[in-house]
């Protein structure tokens, strides 16, 4: 935790050179989210009222950067980079570097021990596996240490001694493998940023990560040489980053003509002691524990991800564009990855729902009907439960030898927590459509639960085969796809009815217009075996004991 004293000499650096913090606001630290500024009065800010001025000496650029790392000013792509890297030194450079330092009073309130997953100890991080946010540390470890490497190599910089081994991980493997957590993990945990020198990993983790939880987009800085390459290029901005977040809170950064950055909130009145909130993008929960190492179970912006592999490319036929609606394809034409990202606002995104009812589409379905679209939503539900049960059997994992700090396994209960119920509603509304659209062409339907009822034989028959006294008990058994699955056969194979033409019409349709493959065999051999011949057997000796009774 940062110390008061600390956090004092930084404001006072910040005044003595030219800030200006209106004197309503008063910074103080708090046990949750560290530095923090609150409202000390009623108050009522005019839209255009700058609460806080910045002059551009203090904030910390990539032309900083460029004075200490002058054989980067040809290398543009580098400049975020080259920024990060020149953090890593005013922070953990010689004493000549830090304590000489201009931003020395600002260094010192940048906290050293981050709250962000990439920092977790080995087995805390163990208790996100499985989990979206695992896989996306992983692929950004990767790249960062990639990243690194290419830029010390760019500037003829050597690697701190500590990371010869770490960094052999990446030099033998080749381009495209993949360093697994765990890996990372162990490095981190063993070199600690504040122990380690300014050129180290860990030291350039760290610097990464206060760039991504603190720094502003250079666009705000309106400079003519803002391009389409560096308008996200990131910078420091003294003061205004001790604000902690807040999704819709209304702000207003501006760059004045006296080159004062501002700060103005939009919002209409403050009580007194009420937070003073930016806005760092209205971002979902994912985000904010990545970037920022916090979870907010309130937030609306909050979504849980379902990624879907599909064994082959997308068919040209699909009436949906992934790329056009916003989820993240990715393709290598072998397989077709799909993310989808369920809001508690919109449960079941439109495309999702389309791409099931088109992959629950027969070949002798020319569009979409009513049959695929309850197909679809059937399978996407138990796709989606699946996922659901991943989330509610989570059990914290624990060891002997290290204890889980509270504050983490706080977040990590509530990630879970509140996936889940993100999930729980996708799959309830899921149930309210499907009965929506069976009650919507109820003429045309014919329930199972009523062909359950009327069909007595039948339904004696379920009694043998799978214990079933009523219909209910088959929903508990987790039968009734195979229950329906035997009443079709019997029902195409019954001569005598013709009450079923429907049935054995489809059926004809159906398999006319399909080849059955060697997999669809294996599919229900297990399901044949089970039941046939002896299930003939069964249901005569019902037949027989119906007919006799
Ligand atoms: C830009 S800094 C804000 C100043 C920070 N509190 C400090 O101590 O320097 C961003 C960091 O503040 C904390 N933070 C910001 N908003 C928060 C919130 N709504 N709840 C909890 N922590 C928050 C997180 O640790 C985040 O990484």
């Amino acid at each position: 935790m940062v110390a008061q004293i600390d956090l004092q000499n930084c404001l006072e650096w910040a005044q003595n050179n030219g800030a200006f913090i209106d004197p309503k606001i008063s910074f103080k630290i708090t046990q949750e989210a560290g530095v923090s500024a609150f409202v000390n009065e009623n108050f009522s800010p005019r839209p255009d009222q700058a609460l806080v001025r910045v002059p551009e000496v203090l904030l910390i650029t990539s032309q900083q950067a460029l004075s200490e790392f002058p054989q980067a000013v040809s290398e543009k792509n580098l400049l975020s980079s080259v920024t990060q890297l020149y953090l890593s030194k005013l922070k953990f450079g010689p004493d000549a570097v830090h304590l000489k330092s201009f931003y020395k009073p600002y260094l010192d309130v940048l906290p050293l021990n981050l709250p962000q997953p990439y920092f977790w100890c080995t087995d805390e991080v163990v208790n996100l596996h499985g989990t979206d946010v695992y896989l996306t540390m992983r692929d950004t470890l990767n790249k960062l240490a990639e990243e690194w490497r290419q830029l010390f190599q760019a500037l003829s910089i050597e690697h701190a001694a500590q990371d010869k081994q770490f960094l052999s991980l990446f030099q033998g493997s080749g381009k495209s493998a993949v360093v697994p957590l765990e890996q990372f993990c162990a490095h981190i945990n063993l070199h600690k940023p504040e122990a380690s020198e300014w050129n180290s990993f860990a030291a350039y983790l760290w610097s990464h990560c206060i760039f991504n939880s603190r720094a502003f987009p250079r666009i705000i800085l309106n400079r003519a040489d803002t391009d389409s390459t560096n308008l996200n290029e990131g910078f420091l901005y003294p003061i205004v980053d001790f604000l902690n977040h807040k999704n819709d809170v209304p702000v207003k950064w501006v760059m004045n003509e006296d080159n004062e950055l501002c700060f103005m909130s939009q919002s209409a009145t403050f009580s007194a002691q009420e937070e003073l909130f930016n806005n760092y993008g209205n971002i979902s929960n994912e985000k904010c524990l990545l970037n920022y190492g916090f979870w907010d179970s309130s937030n609306k912006y909050d979504f849980s991800r379902l990624t879907l592999k599909l064994p082959s490319a997308l068919p040209k036929s699909i009436p949906v564009d992934f790329n056009k609606s916003g989820n993240s394809v990715n393709d290598d034409g072998n397989t077709t990855i799909l993310q989808f990202n369920l809001k508690p606002s919109e449960p079941i995104p439109s495309t999702l729902l389309a791409l099931f009812t088109y992959l629950s589409k027969l070949k002798c379905e020319e569009a979409p009907t009513v049959r695929s679209a309850l197909q679809g939503v059937d399978q996407l539900s138990s796709v989606v439960s699946q996922r659901q049960l991943f989330y509610k059997n989570f059990k914290l994992k624990t060891s002997s030898n290290q204890n889980l700090r509270p504050h983490i396994i706080k977040l990590i209960k509530l990630y879970y927590q509140d996936n889940k119920k993100i999930l729980n509603s996708t799959i309830e509304k899921l149930s309210v459509l499907q009965k929506r659209i069976f009650n919507a062409n109820k003429e045309f339907s014919l329930s199972f639960k009523t062909i359950f009822k009327n069909e007595k034989t039948f339904a004696n028959s379920l009694l043998l085969i799978f214990g079933a006294i009523k219909y209910e008990d088959l929903i508990t058994k987790d039968c009734v796809n195979d229950a329906l699955l035997l009443w079709i056969v019997k029902s195409v194979n019954d001569k005598t009815s013709k009450q079923d033409s429907f049935i054995k019409q489809t059926f004809k349709e159906v398999s006319d217009s399909i080849v059955i493959e060697k997999e669809d065999v294996t599919q229900f051999l297990s399901f044949y075996k089970k039941y046939f011949p002896n299930l003939s057997e069964k249901y005569q000796r019902s037949t027989t004991s119906a007919i006799g009774g």
